[in-house]
């Protein structure tokens, strides 16, 4: 009996009235995960119903304490039951165990915990305000939930990025309906289980599955009764995002797509520029928007980096989730393969050299099926190639020389994307004076993907508008009411 992958909403699983379902298949071997019941409108309206009448319930009536109390056990719940989530997370994804349990599922908890404990410091502001009359007025304001809030998220870090926007939504009192991936629904459904286990009311969260046009996602993002849009994903389906709020005036909130840029000067540590840059470069099959696509080295080193790097990529070595040994695991569908590969042949095509990879890895027996493809490093290609221009999100990247800071941070910020970019340098005077020109939401130096949740998350330009993280969620999860007193 294959396994169903049900809405859940109002604290029910439910199936969907259409009867629509389509396969959840396993990017490592192609194998049916479950089969997912697409949500229609009727499913779409119910959950924003159900979140709807939530923000009157008990869940409407508690305190920031209260509602902090139950995010911590959320995030307990998640910890107490790791393995559920971490091999659900790694059926829809592929990924290495060792991936998956160091950041998507220790992040899942992480978030819960952090926003918990933000919202019950929050403190907001108030005036003493004089009046012609000599006896004054007092000012203050409140800060209060926007109402129901509709969370569309990728595939890349399912558990990750969901909670990233339903910790601080509920936090602030807010309820949610998500629509997940299409590629990953079954992280964002186990975490029904534990809002239940917890005593989180119905209403208060709720998944609705299916696709985006013309489907679930869309259906969410127009819905009359959703206050905000909390979205991340591509840009150009941001774009389609934003018009669809448009006619509601609904709040967004957009981490986009990005063509992130890593600098490696010449003085730097070249052991740790290399192991960073081959995270930020392949981590996740390159399958991380903070990704680095584009390398630019000082000319002295770029040879032994370029050297160094295509040995990097080349011991990354691909096989199953539980082996060990597995450094790299597979893209998330033969479709996003395709697009991948699209950009291998432009490389090839426009002469690129090839240092690394370039194919796709021959797989052994039921892994032949999986949407394996093969760590590529490229150098030689001009800035203007389609190569060096537009988001691949897949484990790739080109190199180029440059020989000097000015013209390392023209070529960075030479892109429509502004989401993050790592800095390699042991100048300590270099890495703030390039570090804050770098038209960046996130700019690491000697680092990469190392998260303090406190911190202003987002991107510039094209990659994304609003920040998330610490105190920086109220501003889209909550809005401010001010109260004028005459005494
Ligand atoms: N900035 C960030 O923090 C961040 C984080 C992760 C991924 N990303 C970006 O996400 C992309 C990869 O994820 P993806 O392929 O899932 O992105 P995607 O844009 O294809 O889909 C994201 C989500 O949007 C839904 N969707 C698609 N079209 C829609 C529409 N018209 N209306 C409503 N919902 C719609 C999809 O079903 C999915 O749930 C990459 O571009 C990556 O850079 C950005
Ligand atoms: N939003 C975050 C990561 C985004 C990763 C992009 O793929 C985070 O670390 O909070």
């Amino acid at each position: 009996m294959t396994r169903e992958t049900l809405h859940f909403i109002n604290g029910q699983f439910v199936g969907g009235q259409s009867g629509r379902l389509f396969d959840n298949r396993s990017p490592l071997d192609n194998r049916l995960v479950s089969r997912v019941h697409e949500a229609g409108r009727a499913e779409v309206d119910a959950a924003v119903r159900a979140a709807r009448a939530a923000l009157t319930g008990p869940w409407g009536r508690m305190t920031a304490d209260e509602r902090a109390q139950l995010l911590h056990a959320v995030a307990d719940e998640i910890n107490r039951r790791f393995d559920e989530f971490l091999q659900a997370e790694i059926a829809d994804t592929g990924k290495p165990v060792s991936l998956a349990s160091h950041i998507d599922i220790p992040r899942g908890a992480a978030n819960f915990k952090i926003f918990a404990d933000t919202i019950k410091g929050v403190a907001t502001e108030f005036f003493e305000t004089p009046t012609p009359d000599g006896k004054g007025a007092i000012n203050y304001a409140l800060r209060v939930p926007k109402g129901v809030v509709a969370a569309i998220c990728p595939w890349n870090l399912p558990l990750l990025l969901m909670t990233w926007k339903v910790a601080p939504a509920l936090a602030c009192g807010n309820t949610v309906v998500v629509k997940p991936s299409e590629e990953t629904p079954s992280t964002a459904t186990l975490l029904g289980e534990v809002m239940n286990a917890v005593g989180i009311p119905p209403g208060v969260y709720n998944v609705v599955h299916g696709f985006g046009p013309d489907s679930a996602g869309e259906f969410l993002t127009t819905h009359p009764d959703v206050n905000a849009i909390t979205f991340t994903g591509e840009t150009r389906t941001g774009a389609a995002i934003l018009k669809a709020a448009a006619d509601g005036i609904k709040s967004t909130s957009m981490e986009l797509g990005g063509k992130n840029a890593a600098l490696v000067f010449a003085d730097c540590d070249m052991d740790q520029a290399i192991e960073t840059t081959t995270r930020s470069a392949f981590a996740n099959c390159g399958q991380v928007c903070l990704g680095t696509e584009r390398i630019y080295v000082e000319r002295p080193i770029f040879d032994e980096f370029v050297r160094r790097l295509g040995e990097a990529a080349r011991s990354m070595k691909p096989g199953r989730p539980d082996d060990p040994a597995t450094k790299i695991g597979p893209l998330i569908s033969h479709e996003h393969r395709r697009k991948v590969l699209s950009y291998y042949e432009k490389a090839k095509a426009e002469g690129a050299t090839l240092v690394a990879g370039g194919s796709v890895p021959q797989m052994p027996g039921e892994l032949a099926e999986g949407a394996w493809i093969e760590p590529t490093v490229w150098t030689g290609l001009p800035e203007t190639s389609a190569v060096v221009r537009e988001e691949i999100f897949g484990p790739c990247c080109h190199v180029r020389p440059f020989d000097t800071e000015e013209e390392a941070i023209r070529l960075a910020n030479d892109t429509p994307y502004g989401l993050a970019a790592a800095l390699h340098t042991t100048n300590l005077a270099r890495a703030h004076r390039v570090g804050a020109q770098l038209e960046v939401g996130i700019c690491w130096i000697n680092a990469w993907f190392l998260r303090d949740l406190r911190t202003p998350f987002g991107g510039s330009k094209q990659s994304g508008i609003g920040r998330e993280g610490g105190v920086h969620s109220l501003e889209f999860y909550t809005e401010l009411r001010n109260v004028c007193i005459k005494l």
